[in-house]
Parts: structure tokens; sequence; C-alpha cells
């Protein structure tokens, strides 16, 4: 930008500025009907949104630039936040008609993804919270704002807590301080964007201050969060930081609620990511919200959203649910009563919030009259009921019958999108209104009179009468007619084939009209605001109703998935035990190909006789099916839902604990042997009697006999812990661990059972009591396509192995006999460039760490070194 101040032209003065107080943001600085960008912001911009860059001198400077036309902004701002961007917006805070010298402006907004509530940059069914997190020296604090909802958390407690709650609620922005980059990204990771704020505003005084100001209390002991130290300077933080942005109009978010770490079932970073209940890691796969999301609003969505990683607890909240859901199922019309109703209500959370926010337009606004009428219906459907949470919900349902009839009265029926289109007040609410519209329209009548009149008078059939910007009104002539133009008309363009004209009698009207819809404008402007204030006031009980329709809508999208996908209403009780019978897998049924059949499955467990069952069986028989729809049916069931079984009785479960063997997800990229050594102790350490734990080929990101130690002692120590017996779930390819059940009681061995037929296997995918005798992996490598004379001789290889261990050899010299052999084959001449390729990589391969499909995948290479 220019250095040289003196030659910079005002403009760019004003602009280079305003660009100073927000560094790090690309600045688009609105010119008239235009947002330009300038530099290195224009080159960004052009290149982001596909722009022409353009170069013009700005004072001493020749700088680039790119802009766009401003009623684009919504959709070009959208993709400039997408692609990662900071971007402020700047304003012409003046109208440019009433200043003589430059005209005022400022950044009215700055848009970052954490902080956005346009409905291009947004996703309907999920939340778009910003996250602030603070480092204490005994613990973390986080915070969560969405601006867009009103919604506003604080929680505190350890990293691993802090990381939980962060890959639930998905933030797409989170603030930290400068000085602990280090600390954060060492314990998060980088997968948030992120953005370091200067230390000084974390302090538990400004953070106090600042929320007391915003809520207009004295303390926060009201919210109940006044005793989360670190958690309130986070919170703090979070407003802090809104402010920054230049959001102040911030009435929605108008309270803060704690999270509570004891009122939810605790599940560990590790299930929520590998039950696949919110997300992937492979993008295209059906999630569990997938599979559960019948729900009719966007503000339902993003319940069931919450619902699904924070799971209940208590028995009562959890029974009213599944209540609610069995009256439901029970009585299908008034499901589809309340259905045509609560999907005609909308995003009303989102509509509340841009009132709050002063962003709300004509057509929204009229949206959310229509919504109140939809609450009332639910209001009295809801009343209707014998049920006792409908009726009170019912009771809690408010119309807000004077703000809706204010809004019938005072509002268009069918108002445009943008008020600057106009038309947005109703007739009859104000006198000067009415009469200026009258004048405005019937002006426009008179330039029809004229219009003929004049036609008829000059004889000039194809007279037209226009208006543009730069002379109002005029009369058009085409070039056939010119002769016909009587001399009073003055006349002020020629085109290819007409001339335009004006009279002083055009001129007159034109003034009238104009000025009439001028003030028109004005007054509608005045008016609407006036409106959106009035609606504002309503914040509290629109939001309330927002949230219990919400609840409605995810209880009624339970009542639907409970018909159509035969789910039936769990037991739930206090006692120890887990009792599924003929279980399903919710996201597998739904993925199988039509005409196969889902084979369901019963899983015992409890304190006394079967705490522990090690499920045993070949590759891709369904042990971790198994696994997952354990949890899975206990996660439904307490979260309010029906599951998939033909029966599900069980008692409260506290915590899910996941650990899947580290090969497993490799593919994320984290999870070395390390770290799932260290997970592990994690679980080990926060077990009690009512956490359930999956554990799927522990151990076997190591060497064989490593690995099996590993896991052996992992299952004794979980039989053996002296103040809890955690029901586990232990899925593993070592056999080996059959023989724990000989010497520990409460450890029973299961198979996952597979039929060999003329030596193909067919899966069963029944579980059935007993051990298995050894791994089928030979088989699935067969099925998978890998050549018959490979299989053939893994089979050899395998047989010899088994051969040897029963004689009590060890992997390590059988496999060096395996490999002698075949060098007595006389396989390699010596100078044979691929063989001698071959020798190497055998001599390279370290047995100790080879697990039986690697081993398949180096023959086959092998092979096809030797076809080559
Ligand atoms: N009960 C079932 N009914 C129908 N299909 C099933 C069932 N269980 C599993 N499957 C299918 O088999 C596939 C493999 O199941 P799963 O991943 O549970 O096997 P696994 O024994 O854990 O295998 P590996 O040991 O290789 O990890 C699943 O993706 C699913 O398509």
């Amino acid at each position: 930008m220019a250095k040289d101040k003196t030659k910079e032209t005002p403009l760019m003065g004003q602009y280079n500025t305003i660009k100073a107080k927000y560094p790090g943001a690309l600045l688009l600085f609105r010119v008239g009907d235009f947002y330009e960008t300038f530099g290195a912001d224009a080159i960004k911009t052009s290149q982001i949104l596909g722009i022409t860059l353009t170069r013009r001198a700005n004072g001493s400077d020749n700088s680039e630039l790119a802009g766009f036309p401003h009623h684009s902004l919504d959709t070009y701002l959208s993709k400039l936040v997408r692609a990662g961007q900071r971007v402020a917006i700047c304003d012409q805070l003046e109208d440019p008609k009433t200043t003589k010298t430059i005209v005022k402006r400022g950044v009215t907004e700055l848009v970052t993804p954490g902080v956005a509530y346009g409905d291009n940059i947004l996703s309907q069914k999920s939340n778009n919270y910003l996250a602030a997190v603070y480092f204490d020296k005994s613990n973390i604090g986080v915070s969560f704002a969405d601006i867009s909802t009103g919604e506003f958390h604080v929680a505190q407690g350890n990293a691993e807590y802090i990381d939980k709650l962060l890959l639930g609620f998905k933030p797409t922005e989170v603030v930290f301080q400068k000085s602990k980059r280090h600390e954060f990204m060492e314990l998060f990771g980088d997968k948030f964007y992120t953005y370091p704020l200067d230390d000084w505003a974390f302090t538990s005084d400004y953070a106090n201050e600042i929320l007391n100001k915003h809520f207009e209390v004295t303390s926060l002991k009201g919210f109940g969060v006044d005793k989360l130290q670190t958690g309130i300077v986070a919170a703090g933080i979070v407003l802090h930081y809104l402010n920054e942005t230049e959001h102040r109009n911030l009435k929605h978010i108008s309270s803060i609620s704690r999270l509570e770490e004891d009122n939810y079932m605790w599940l560990d970073r590790f299930t929520v990511r590998n039950l696949e209940l919110v997300s992937s890691a492979n993008e295209n796969a059906m999630t569990l919200f997938n599979v559960l999301d019948q729900t009719s609003t966007p503000m339902g969505a993003r319940m069931l959203h919450k619902w699904i990683v924070m799971p209940l607890k208590e028995l009562k909240p959890i029974q009213e649910r599944l209540g609610v859901v069995e009256f439901m199922v029970g009585h299908e019309e008034l499901m589809a009563d309340f259905l045509l109703h609560i999907k005609q209500i909308g995003d009303l959370e989102r509509l509340i919030s841009k009132v709050g926010l002063q962003r709300c337009g004509p057509r929204e606004l009229c949206q959310l009259k229509k919504s109140l009428y939809s609450i009332e219906e639910v209001k009295n459907i809801a009343l209707n009921t014998n049920n006792p949470y409908l009726k009170q919900l019912a009771d809690q349902l408010d119309p807000c019958l004077s703000i809706r009839d204010l809004l019938e009265r005072e509002l268009q029926k069918d108002p445009p999108a943008l008020l600057v289109k106009g038309n947005v007040i109703a007739d009859g609410v104000d006198e000067e209104l009415d009469k200026l519209r009258a004048i405005s329209l019937g002006g426009k009548d008179f330039l029809v009179e004229i219009q003929k009149r004049e036609a008829a008078k000059t004889g000039i059939p194809s007279l037209k009468i226009s208006f543009n910007n730069v002379f109002g009104y005029y009369l058009e002539v085409t070039h056939t007619h010119k002769d016909k133009v009587p001399a009073d008309w003055t006349r002020k363009q020629t085109l290819v084939n007409a001339e335009r004209y004006i009279t002083p009698e055009l001129k007159e009207y034109e003034e009238q009209i104009l000025g009439a819809e001028d003030k028109i404008q004005m007054i509608e402007v005045r008016m609407y605001e006036a409106l959106v204030k009035q609606v504002a006031a309503y914040i509290r009980p629109i939001q309330l109703n927002a949230y219990l329709t919400a609840q409605l809508d995810v209880l009624l999208c339970f009542a639907q998935l409970a018909i159509s996908n035969h789910y039936v209403k769990p037991e739930l009780d206090r006692s120890k035990i887990l009792d599924i019978k003929g279980g399903r897998h919710p996201v597998i049924e739904k993925r199988l190909a039509t005409g196969d059949e889902y084979i369901t499955n019963d899983v015992y467990l409890d304190n006394d006789t079967q705490q522990i069952i090690i499920i045993t069986g070949p590759n891709m028989s369904g042990k971790s099916a198994i696994l997952r729809q354990t949890a899975l049916i206990v996660l439904m069931g307490q979260m309010g839902s029906f599951v998939p079984a033909k029966a599900a009785n069980f008692g409260l479960v506290d915590k899910i604990f996941t650990r899947v063997g580290a090969s497993d997800n490799l593919s994320s990229g984290e999870s070395t042997f390390m770290v799932e050594m260290n997970e592990t102790a994690s679980i080990l350490n926060n077990i009690s009697d009512r956490s359930l734990i999956l554990l799927d080929e522990i151990g076997r990101g190591t060497s064989t006999y490593d690995g099996i130690s590993i896991a052996w002692a992992i299952a004794e120590f979980l039989h053996t812990h002296p103040t809890a017996r955690p029901k586990t779930l232990f899925a593993t390819h070592y056999h080996e661990l059959n023989e724990l059940a000989s010497t520990m009681p409460r450890i029973r061995n299961f198979n996952v059972s597979v039929k060999e037929m003329s030596n193909k296997v067919i899966f069963l995918r029944k579980l059935v009591p007993g051990g298995s005798e050894h791994s089928f992996g030979i088989h699935v490598a067969k099925m998978a396509g890998m050549p018959p004379k490979l299989i053939s001789r893994a089979n050899e290889i395998l047989k010899k192995l088994e051969i040897d261990r029963t004689e009590g050899q060890s992997i390590k010299d059988s496999i060096k006999k395996v490999q002698n052999q075949a060098y007595q084959l006389h396989m390699f001449a010596v100078d044979d460039p691929v063989l001698v390729q071959i020798r190497d990589m055998l001599n390279n391969l370290d047995v100790n760490v080879l697990t039986p499909v690697e081993a398949l995948l180096k023959l086959d290479e092998i092979q096809r070194l030797i076809k080559q």
C-alpha cells in the first residue's frame, strides 16, 4: 500500500487506516455499489472467487484491485470464509448524498469461520460453534457459543474431558492464549481452525466484568456457573472475541449453561470416533446421525446431534423421553398431526437469533410470525393429549400472541426478502405512509395519462415514457417520428434508433413521485426497525419455543424410527445387568444390500457371572459389529430412543470406553501402539461397575507375543480390579486368550461362528459360546481374490507353523525353516536381478512383527515379481 502519505488519495488514506486496525483480515471496502479489495487482499480475493484482478493507480501506488457488486456480498462472503479467510466488511456509514467530503466508513462486521450467521455460510443441520480455551495451572476451561442460535456453554476439566467436548461440539474456530500455542497443539492437535489472542484478556476479573455486563447481573450465581473459575475465563473470552469482531447486538445470547460432566454418559474420544456417531474418517460412510436423523426442522437435527454425543445417565429423564416415544408410537395419527405443524415451524432458533443480531429481513420476520401460528397449533394438540410430558410442553409453549398480532397487522402478507425493496409495512398502519403511497401510485397513473395524451397530440403512436437514474422520467421517440416532436420538448439523449426528451410537466410529476418514494423508504425503514425491536423483547419466550419444539421434533423422529426400523423400547433400571436379545447394528443393517438380512445376536453381561466376554472368530466374521452394536444399543437407549433389538434390558451405563487395535485406525495417522497403550491406561484408571468397555483386537500393533501378553494382562486387570467390575467385550485374533477363562470365573469365551464347507468359509455371524481354534485370515485372502497358487502356499506355511508350534518351536525358527525350504528349491539363480530382489526382500523381513495378512501380501508381491 501507499507508503508516501503525502501522495495518498483521501480514499486510500481512509482505507489504509481502517486496514491497519484489522491485521490478518481481508478487508472488503465499500465504494459506491461495490465492495473493493486492494493489494495482497485483491490477489487473494480474485483467486478464491475467480474474479478479475485489475491494476489501478491509487495515489502514489499502482495497486492491485478486485471487487464485486454489493448485492453479491452473501454469496462471495461465504466463499471467502469457507476458504478460511477472516473477512472485515467495511461499509459506508453515511449517505453519500448528504456529505460533500469523503464518506465516513467503518468495519461493521468481522466474519470468521466461528463467528458467522449467514445462511450461505452455515449448514442447516449443524451448529456453528466458536470455542475459547483457557489453560490454568490445575485444569482447562472451555466455552462454546453459536451466535446463529444464541447457545452459550461453559465447562472445565482435564485435558481428556476438554478434548472430548471439542470433539463432540466440533467448533469451527477455537481461540486461545497466544503464549499457550504449544500446549494447545500438544493436547488438541491441529484439527481445528484456531486464532490465538493476546494474553491480557485471559483474566478472571475481566471475564466476570464482561459477562456481568452482558447479562446485566452482578454475579453469575444465577446461571450456576460462578464456581467454574477457569471456564468463566474462557466464556469471557468468547464475549470479548465477539466484541472484537464487531458483534455487539447479542441479546439472543440470553443465558449461559454449564456442561455438567456428571449429567451425561462419558464417551471417550475413541468411542465417539470409533462408533462413527456423528462423523467418520471416511467421508462417504454413513454415521449413526445419518441413520437416526428423520427430524423435521434444522433445530431438531442440531438437537439430535447433541443427544447422540451426550447420552443421559439419570433414569428419570431417560424414561420420560422413552415414555413420549412409546406414546407416539401408539398414536400414529396424533404423530402425523404434530409433524404437519412442526414442519411449518422451520428454523425458529436461527430466526430469533437474527432478530437479536438485528439482521432479520422482512421475509424472515414473516416466517417467524408463521412459526408462532404453528406453535399455537402444536400447543393445542399437546394440550388435548393425556400424556403428562406433552401437557407440560403445552403449558410452556407460548405463541406470543401480542407480538404475532402486531406482525400480522404491521407487516405485509408477503414481504420481500430485503427491506430496501420496499412494500414491507402493511397498508393502514401509518397514515403518512398511506398518503405517500397514494401519491406515488397516482403519479404513476398520471404518467400513463401524459403518455396517452401526448401520443394523440403529436401523432406518435409508439411514444414511450420511461425512467433512468441519470435524468429521471423521459419521453422516447423513434427516429421515424423525429419531425413530429413539439418545439417545447428538451432533447436529453440521442440513441441509435431513438431520441429522449423531457418536458417541464414530466419533471414536476417526477419530483412528486420520487419525493414520495424517498419518504416512503425512510418511513418503512424506521417502522421496520421499530418492529424488529419490539420482537426482540420476546427473544426469551421464542427461544424457549424453539428449544421445546426441537425436543419434540427429536422425540417424534425416534417414534418414526421405532416404527420404520422396528426398534423396541429398552427396559432400563439400576441393575448391573446388560441383556440384549436379537441385537442389530443400526448402521450396518441399513447398509446391507437388498435381500441380505442382518443376523441378530444376543449379548449378556453382568458383574457376577459373565463380566468379560472374549470373542474370537475369523476376520470379517462380525466381531467388531457385535462390539459396536452393543455400545450403540446402550447409547441409543440412554438418549431416549428405542433400539435395534428384539428386547434390551440393562442397568444404566455411566461410561463407554473403546479401544481398537492400532492397525485398524492407522489411516488416521495418529494411532501408534504407544498412543493405544496410553489411552488404554486412561481407561483402566477411570472404570466403574457401570462402565462398558469394548476392546477390539487390542495389542495387535506389536509382535504376536507382546500383543498376547498385553491383551492377557488387560483382561486379567479388568477381571481382578479391586473396586470395579466393568462389563467388557474383548474381540481378538489371539485364540490363546481363551485360556483365561479356565482360571478366571467371570471371563467367558464366545466365538462368531462360521461353517467350513469344501474348503470354503461361510460366515454365520452368530455369537456362540466357546473359543475358536484358529484364525481364518487365509480364507479371507481367498475371498478377496488372491491367486489360488498363493493361497495354497499360504495354507502350506500355516500348517507347518501350526505343527511346529504344537511341537514347541518358536515362530521365528519355524519361519526360517520355511524360508530355507524355499532356498532349497534352487529358485534363485544368483545373477537374476528379480530373484536377487526377492532374496533381499525375504532377508529384510522381520518375522517377529509380521502379521499373517502382511505375510500374505508379501507372498503376493513376490509372486507378481516372478510372473513379470
Ligand atoms: N450380524 C451381521 N449380519 C450381516 N452382516 C454382518 C453382520 N456382522 C457383520 N456383518 C458384515 O461383515 C462385515 C465385517 O464385520 P466386522 O468388521 O464386524 O468383522 P470382524 O470380525 O471384526 O473382522 P476383522 O477381524 O477383520 O476386523 C461388516 O462390515 C458387515 O458388512
